[in-house]
């Protein structure tokens, strides 16, 4: 149903988009810097893909030779080498742009129909006009010679960066897309296939580059990440700025902002999860830091190991269980984080790491100065953090009420003074119930003793987290002491609408 719906949205928008995405070599060539600015009015905007890699190519040699040298330099070989008269160019250009016109009008044919109508012309014409506008060969040559004489060489590992450069769809497959719109406000979103025909390409590249810089995040999770976007305290952990984004998460980024039909922020920031072992996790929690707003969109997509992504009410009810297939998005918009919750539960064995990359909005200035133990507002979670129900089961046997099965959180000191600064309303929702004790019931998380050996140095080992003196002395505070402070007033909260599946038009391209 939902997918028939998602489909059907589909359909309403695919002519505008097959016209938007139809190759145009004529905007090629205009960005190549070969010929003028056509008219706005008949220039149809470029395929999204060439947008892309004409962004990353900025990107990568802003410092070196400027790209579009050496794209002009390519293109003339290109002519060298194919005799392209200047003449037939300008007429290919004139069929291409015409192929672009708006649908409906007399020249939006697709391009055989246009080329079958157009008088083909006779090898004399054709020699004559090519006479015409051609340089002689001597004078190609020379302009050659000239320009390979003057042209700085790229270094290697430039050329070899965009060989390897992956290219995106130009637009993400929607099959079997669902989307949910849960309690009238929170809207899920679900795309199996979204980016899978690059999924592959994508994973060695972040395993590659990005997995040995990851650091583990809690020791009970196992999970390594490595983020990217402004400081962000992320359950209590400070992940420190940066603004380095690595090409390919940065084109993954603008991909879902420009060529989706998601109602989608241009997202500033990324945590990056590594799931090396089928023990890695992240237990039930709901991404509500100050950070990210009242409303925050979470758009994840997924590549290698497949695994679980689970979504309950706080009322321990799972409403979905979704497979993580390689490139799969999960998009969570609207009232989610507020009304239900998520998980990556352990699972019992798994093919490959499993990378998530969720990308957010975060805004620091949004961060409340958060109190401690030792401040009287402070108010202590009782179900054991943000991260309350963390039980370590495996993914097949957390059907959805762990947290009335008396297992919470990790009882050490520094885990629970991270959890301590997340101040959540399920956290306080859940009071009473289960208490600290430690009730894993398998999962290889804190129970192992290398986890809790890595639990008594952490955060030493995580390179990009670090504890302010203040956390570690509060996490040396006993637990109890601050059981009895009163909660902080609830933020007010607003009815707001759902955001739909729908298209969104072009978008800006910057
Ligand atoms: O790996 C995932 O799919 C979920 C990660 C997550 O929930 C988070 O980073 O907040
Ligand atoms: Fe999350």
């Amino acid at each position: 149903m939902a997918a028939n719906r998602a489909s059907a949205k589909k359909m309403d928008c695919r002519p505008s988009l097959e016209h938007r995405y139809r190759p145009n070599e004529a905007y090629g060539r205009q960005l190549l810097g070969l010929t003028p600015t056509a008219e706005p009015s008949t220039a149809s905007p470029p395929p999204a893909g060439l947008m892309r890699a004409r962004r990353s190519l900025e990107g990568r040699h802003s410092i070196s030779p400027p790209a579009g040298e050496l794209l002009r330099n390519a293109e003339e070989i290109l002519r060298e080498n194919e005799q392209l008269p200047e003449a037939a160019g300008a007429e290919a250009e004139q069929r291409m742009s015409l192929d672009c016109d708006e649908p409906g009008q007399t020249s939006a044919l697709p391009s055989n129909e246009a080329a079958a109508t157009t008088e083909p012309p006779t090898a004399e014409s054709s020699e004559l006009s090519a006479a015409a506008a051609a340089p002689t060969s001597e004078e190609r040559q020379q302009s050659a010679a000239d320009q390979a004489s003057t042209l700085p060489k790229p270094p290697a590992e430039q050329l070899d960066a965009d060989i390897s450069q992956i290219i995106f769809p130009d637009e993400p497959d929607l099959t079997d897309c669902q989307q949910t719109i849960y309690a009238s406000d929170s809207t899920i979103i679900y795309a199996p296939k979204f980016l899978s025909e690059v999924a592959d390409q994508v994973y060695e590249r972040l395993i590659t580059d990005l997995l040995p810089q990851a650091f583990q995040h809690r020791p009970s999770e196992q999970r390594r990440v490595y983020w990217i976007g402004p400081s962000y305290t992320y359950s209590g952990v400070e992940l420190k700025e940066n603004l380095n984004w690595h090409q390919v998460i940065e084109d993954i980024r603008d991909f879902i902002y420009h060529d989706t039909q998601f109602d989608v922020p241009k997202f500033n920031s990324v945590l990056v999860n590594f799931y090396t072992e089928p023990g890695d996790r992240i237990p039930w929690h709901s991404d509500d830091e100050d950070e990210l707003g009242d409303r925050p969109t979470i758009a994840t997509v997924s590549f290698g190991a497949e695994r679980l992504f689970m979504l309950r009410r706080r009322d321990g009810n799972v409403t979905h269980r979704f497979p993580t297939l390689p490139g799969s998005l999960i998009l969570m918009a609207g009232n989610c984080q507020k009304r239900l919750q998520h998980q990556v539960p352990a699972a019992h064995s798994q093919n490959g790491v499993r990378i998530s990359l969720t990308f957010r909005v975060t805004k620091p200035e949004l961060r409340r100065k958060r109190a401690l133990p030792d401040d009287p507002t402070y108010s202590q979670p009782l179900n054991g953090g943000p991260f309350g129900d963390d039980q370590g089961g495996r993914d097949d046997d957390q059907g959805g009420h762990d947290d009335d099965q008396g297992g919470r959180g990790d009882d050490r000191p520094q885990e629970r003074q991270a959890t301590a600064t997340r101040d959540r309303e399920g956290d306080r929702g859940r009071r009473g119930r289960g208490g600290h004790q430690r009730g894993r019931r398998g999962g290889r998380g804190a129970a192992s003793g290398a986890a809790a050996a890595s639990a008594a140095s952490w955060p030493a080992g995580a390179a990009a987290a670090s504890a302010t003196s203040a956390q570690a002395a509060a996490a040396a505070r006993p637990y109890a002491q601050v059981a009895a402070r009163p909660a902080p007033p609830r933020r007010p909260q607003a009815a707001i609408p759902p955001i739909v599946l729908r298209c969104t038009g072009t978008r800006p391209t910057s």
